[in-house]
């Protein structure tokens, strides 16, 4: 910061806000912080008093905070996001689309750990609407080294998108219910309608609800059914624990060309399946789904639909944030369960 006369301070960043009061009409900032001040600026400045003014100098090593500000999310955002006009060295990252927020979290850590910069986010793998906020990129202080800016533009050259939308597919999903209890309707269905209610509260296209006994070449053939009628999901409830009558793992294991895990560590829905019959999942949704509002179904289900492919590794991370607190009053996805 240098204390400069009007007249040379052309082209130079205004250290703090300048006040300009007008008994009776005005009082306020005449010239904000930041400001690059111009030519025409100077009969205004004298106006108020200003003779001189404490300015922070743009040479060749300096960017703007808004400059860089607006880069800095232009190289972090993907296209297919809009940014916000940057003001007060912020410029916003704002949805376009409904889909599923994807964060690269190594770079985005990476890109924090530069100086005089803040790249904040949702967190990864939530649902975001249309005009929603999503990230925001700050500039510290009033001006930024040029090659800190720099280098944070080839980290995110290097990394890719450090912060994406992934479109959310409506595919078409097959639901298998399974128990002998209600297969012979020795009880009432309770968990078709629940998993009815999540395909349409995530954007799914319900293709068909099978029943089938706790026979596990049964309930194998339930599943072939809706994978030949076109499934591009195959939910299969109950029977997923470890009571003899317990058959579905087996079922979906035979069913499938690979067993991602049996066993997540995330409550409720620890005791779910995740397998593929080549591109089609095939979950397995133990009875807590039915009996709790939030579970493992709604932190993977968005992540089916948007087609990712998800790994033992994805399971594994699941583990932190994995334990649901059983608020009274739930506000998933604002909260800290399956952000992992
Ligand atoms: N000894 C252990 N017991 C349990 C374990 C365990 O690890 N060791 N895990 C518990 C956890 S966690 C869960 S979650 C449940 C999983 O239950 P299942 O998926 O095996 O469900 P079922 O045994 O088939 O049924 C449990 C209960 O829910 C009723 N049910 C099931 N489906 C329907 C339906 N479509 N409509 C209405 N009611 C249904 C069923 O009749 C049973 O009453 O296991 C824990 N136990
Ligand atoms: O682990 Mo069960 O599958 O929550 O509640």
């Amino acid at each position: 910061m240098q204390k400069v006369k009007v007249e040379e301070a052309v082209g130079m960043v205004l250290a703090h806000d300048l006040t300009k009061i007008v008994p009776g009409e005005f009082k306020g900032a005449a010239f904000k912080k930041g400001h690059i001040i111009r030519a025409e600026d100077i009969e205004e400045l004298k106006n108020i008093g200003k003779n001189h003014l404490w300015v922070v100098p743009l040479g060749d090593g300096r960017v703007h905070e808004n400059e860089a500000a607006g880069r800095l999310a232009a190289a972090a955002a993907a296209q297919g996001l809009s940014i916000t006009k940057p003001r007060e060295g912020k410029a916003n990252i704002v949805a376009v689309h409904r889909g599923l927020l994807k964060i690269n979290r190594s770079a985005l850590a990476e890109l924090n750990q530069i100086p005089d910069i803040a790249v904040v986010t949702l967190y990864d793998n939530t649902i975001v609407e249309p005009e929603q906020i999503v990230a925001a990129a700050k500039i510290i202080p009033l001006t930024m080294d040029r090659e800190e800016l720099e280098r944070a533009e080839r980290i995110c050259g290097r990394a890719g998108p450090v912060i994406a939308t992934r479109e959310l597919f409506r595919l078409k999903v097959g639901i298998v219910v399974t128990g002998s209890e209600v297969y012979s309707g020795r009880i009432q269905d309770r968990f078709g309608a629940v998993l009815k209610a999540k395909i349409a509260h995530y954007g799914g296209e319900f293709l068909d609800l099978q029943y089938a006994p706790d026979d596990t070449d049964f309930i194998q053939g339930r599943i072939q059914g809706m994978l030949e009628r076109g499934a591009e999901l195959v939910l299969i409830s109950g029977g997923m624990a470890v009571d003899a009558d317990d058959v579905t793992p087996q079922a979906i294991a035979r069913s499938a060309s690979e067993v991602v895990a049996y066993g997540v560590p995330l409550l409720p829905g620890a005791m779910c399946m995740v397998a593929y019959h080549g591109a089609t999942p095939l979950v397995g949704v133990p009875a807590c789904a039915m009996y709790n509002q939030t579970t493992i179904l709604d932190v993977i289900m968005p992540r089916l639909l948007a087609k990712e492919r998800l790994t033992r590794a994805d399971l594994a991370a699941l583990a932190h944030g994995g334990l649901c607190r059983q608020c009274e009053v739930c506000h998933y996805p604002v909260c800290s369960f399956g952000k992992s």
